[in-house]
C-alpha cells in the first residue's frame, strides 16, 4: 500500500521497555493522530520512523518497501518537531529552501516551490528573516514549510502547535488539515492535546505506556472509549465516573435503576457532563443533587453538583441557560438517557462490551 506501515515494534533502553507491539498504519493523504500523556514513548516512535533511532523488534515499511534498516535520508520522511530546529545563521528562505539545496535543486525550481509553500503557510513576507526575527508560530510554520517542500512521502510532526500562541493555534488546526493533504504525505501528527487530535486526525492511536490502548476514529475515541484511561484523555471538562452495582437487568446509579446490557462484579459508570440535563424545578424521576457552582467555559457553563450519596458530578449547559441558576447553592434535579452511560469494569478499567484490538 502507499503510506507507511509500522509491524510489531517494540523498543527498550536500560531503564526499561518503552514501545511494546506497535502497529499501525497511515495512508497517503492521511492524518493519524497520535495521543498520549508525556513520557510513553511517542518521540521515540517518531525517531524510530525516521531512521533515527533502530526498534529492537519489528519493521517499518515505507510504499511497500520495507525501511527498518535503510539510513534516514533515503526513506522519504520529512520532520518537524515542536522545538523548530533551525539553522540560527540562514534566513527563513534558505531554511526552507535548505532540503532542495542538497538535492541540487535548479535555482528556478527551487524559489518557486519556496514561494508556494510560504504563500501557503503565509510566511512569504518574512523569508529575508532570520529565525531571531520570526515570532515562535513563523518559525513554526518556516519548520512546516522546510519539512513540505522536500515533498516527503511521510510527514512526521511532533507537537508542532505546543508553542504557537492560542489565536494562531486555532487557525492552524483549521487550515492545516487543508495544507497537508495537498501534499498527499501520509502525516503522524503527536499532541498531548486531544481537542488538536479530534481536529486534525482522520484516526486517532492513543498510546499509553509504550501500547496503542485504542486505534479509531476520533468519533468511536470519544464515543465508545476503550477504557476508563482513555475516556478520562477525551473531554474536557472531564467525564463523570461514578460507582454503580449491578442488578437485575441492569445497575444502580445516583440512586436510579438504569437499564444496561448485564455486567457482572464491580463496574464504573461514565456519563459525559454534556449527556446531562439539569432542572431547577423537580422533575419525575429526576436525581436531587445540591448545586455547588457554576463556572462560564466559553459559550457553556459547566455545574459542579453533588449527588444524592455527595457524589461529585459535571454537567455542562448554555450560556443562557446557565444564568437562569443563579449563583448560590440550591437544590436542582439530574437526569440522563440510560443509552448514554459508559460502563467500566472496575478492577481493569476496560469498557465492558468494547471489542479487543
Ligand atoms: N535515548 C534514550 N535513552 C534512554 N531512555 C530514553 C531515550 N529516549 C527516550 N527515552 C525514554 O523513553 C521514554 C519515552 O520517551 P518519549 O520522549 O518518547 O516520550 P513522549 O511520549 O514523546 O513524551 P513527551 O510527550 O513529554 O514528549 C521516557 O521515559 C524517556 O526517558
Amino acid at each position: 500500500m502507499s503510506g507507511l506501515v509500522l509491524s510489531h515494534i517494540s523498543k527498550g533502553f536500560k531503564s526499561g521497555k518503552v514501545l511494546e507491539d506497535v502497529s499501525l498504519d497511515v495512508n497517503a493523504g492521511e492524518i493519524v493522530a497520535i495521543v498520549g500523556p508525556s513520557g510513553t514513548g511517542k518521540t521515540v516512535l517518531l525517531r524510530i520512523i525516521a531512521g533515527l533511532q533502530e526498534p529492537d523488534g519489528g519493521t517499518v515499511a515505507i510504499d511497500g518497501v520495507d525501511m527498518t534498516e535503510a539510513a534516514p535520508e533515503s526513506r522519504g520522511v520529512g520532520m518537524a518537531f515542536q522545538n523548530f530546529a533551525l539553522f540560527p545563521h540562514f534566513n527563513a528562505f534558505d531554511n526552507i529552501a535548505s532540503p532542495l539545496t542538497a538535492r541540487h535543486t535548479p535555482s528556478d525550481t527551487l524559489k518557486e516551490k519556496v514561494g508556494a509553500v510560504a504563500r501557503m503557510l503565509k510566511i512569504d513576507h518574512v523569508l529575508g528573516h532570520a529565525p531571531r526575527e520570526l515570532s515562535n508560530g513563523q518559525k513554526q510554520r518556516t519548520a512546516l514549510a522546510r519539512a513540505l517542500v522536500a515533498q516527503p512521502k511521510v510527514l512526521l510532526l511532533d507537537d508542532p502547535l505546543r508553542n504557537v500562541d492560542a489565536k494562531l493555534r486555532y487557525e492552524m488546526r483549521m487550515e492545516l488539515p487543508r495544507l497537508l493533504r495537498s501534499y498527499n504525505a501520509a502525516v503522524i501528527y503527536v499532541t498531548q492535546d486531544y481537542k488538536e487530535a479530534m481536529a486534525l486526525g482522520d484516526r486517532i492511536a492513543v498510546l499509553r505506556g509504550g501500547r496503542i490502548e485504542q486505534w479509531a476514529s476520533p468519533r468511536d475515541v470519544y464515543a465508545a472509549p476503550a477504557s476508563v484511561e482513555v475516556a478520562k484523555l477525551f473531554g474536557d471538562p472531564t467525564i463523570n465516573l461514578l460507582p454503580a452495582t449491578v442488578a437485575q437487568g441492569g445497575i444502580q446509579l445516583l440512586g436510579r435503576a438504569v437499564p444496561t446490557p448485564q455486567a457482572s462484579g464491580a463496574v464504573i459508570a461514565g456519563l459525559r457532563p454534556e449527556h446531562l440535563t439539569v432542572s431547577r424545578s423537580e422533575i419525575a424521576n429526576g436525581i436531587p443533587c445540591e448545586l455547588d457552582a457554576v463556572m462560564p467555559v466559553n459559550v457553556r457553563s459547566v455545574l459542579y453538583m453533588r449527588g444524592p450519596a455527595g457524589e461529585e458530578i459535571l454537567a455542562t449547559v448554555g450560556e443562557s441557560e446557565a444564568a437562569k441558576f443563579g449563583r448560590e447553592h440550591r437544590q436542582v434535579w439530574v437526569d440522563f438517557a440510560p443509552e448514554n452511560v459508559l460502563l467500566f469494569d472496575a478492577a481493569s478499567g476496560a469498557r465492558i462490551g468494547h471489542p479487543a484490538h
